[in-house]
């Protein structure tokens, strides 16, 4: 694959920082709003934001089943905070009506850092980075429970959310409960197109 096309779902969240990160890191990066339009991606982020208003906006757009569906067939993915909860197999803290995409073997708690830590940033080792990263949480999940299938690529190395698992990846999915969209390195975005480029090109659908 010479330049993976990435798509960003663009109905909620932050789509811009997103789009700009994957060209950054060798991607052509598109927005995505039209179940047709997953058709020609070879993998797709689902960004930060609010993901009970997510999934709402997915199902009035017809995109929830068919993006459903193509991640189940293997469509890379990456989930960044309200993405990773809608990636996510099962949530604890929910609405009562909230759905998720799923695919991860995980319990995601929504909210997990407190309401008295809306926000926060820290320094974390992840695997497959030389160096640490800096990231930025805002009113943020944490990855409560792991299946075995399930690689935990990043943990909280101190403070009180000491040990909080914050970055998975399993099979096609990675996700992260921090935004690494906004702090100016592409290091995780780069591990994403690569993961990308790693799967090959799908059959077509
Ligand atoms: N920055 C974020 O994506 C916040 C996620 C939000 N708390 C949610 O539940 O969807």
């Amino acid at each position: 694959m010479s330049t993976p096309v990435i798509g960003v779902f663009a109905l909620q969240g932050d789509v811009r920082e997103h789009l700009t990160m994957l060209e950054r890191s060798g991607a052509r990066a598109v927005k995505v709003r039209r179940p047709t339009e997953l058709d020609a991606l070879d993998g797709i982020v689902v960004p930060g934001g609010e993901s009970t208003t997510m999934d709402k906006l997915a199902r009035a757009f017809d995109l929830f089943d068919p993006l459903r569906a193509a991640l189940r067939d293997g469509l890379p993915a990456f989930g960044t905070c309200a993405g990773m909860i809608m990636l996510a197999d099962r949530i604890e803290g929910g609405t009562a009506d909230q759905e998720t995409l799923g695919g991860l073997d995980v319990v995601v708690r929504r909210n997990a850092f407190g309401r008295q830590v809306d926000s926060f940033e820290a320094d974390l080792d992840v695997e497959g980075l030389d160096e640490g990263f800096h990231a930025m949480f805002i009113r943020a999940p944490w990855v409560e429970k792991v299946g075995r299938d399930v690689r935990v690529v990043a943990t909280v190395s101190s403070g009180a959310a000491m040990g909080r698992i914050v970055a998975v990846r399993q099979a096609n999915l990675l996700a992260t409960s921090f935004h690494p969209e906004i702090t100016g390195d592409h290091r995780f975005h780069q591990l994403f197109v690569d993961q990308v480029r790693g799967a090959g090109t799908r059959a077509p659908r």
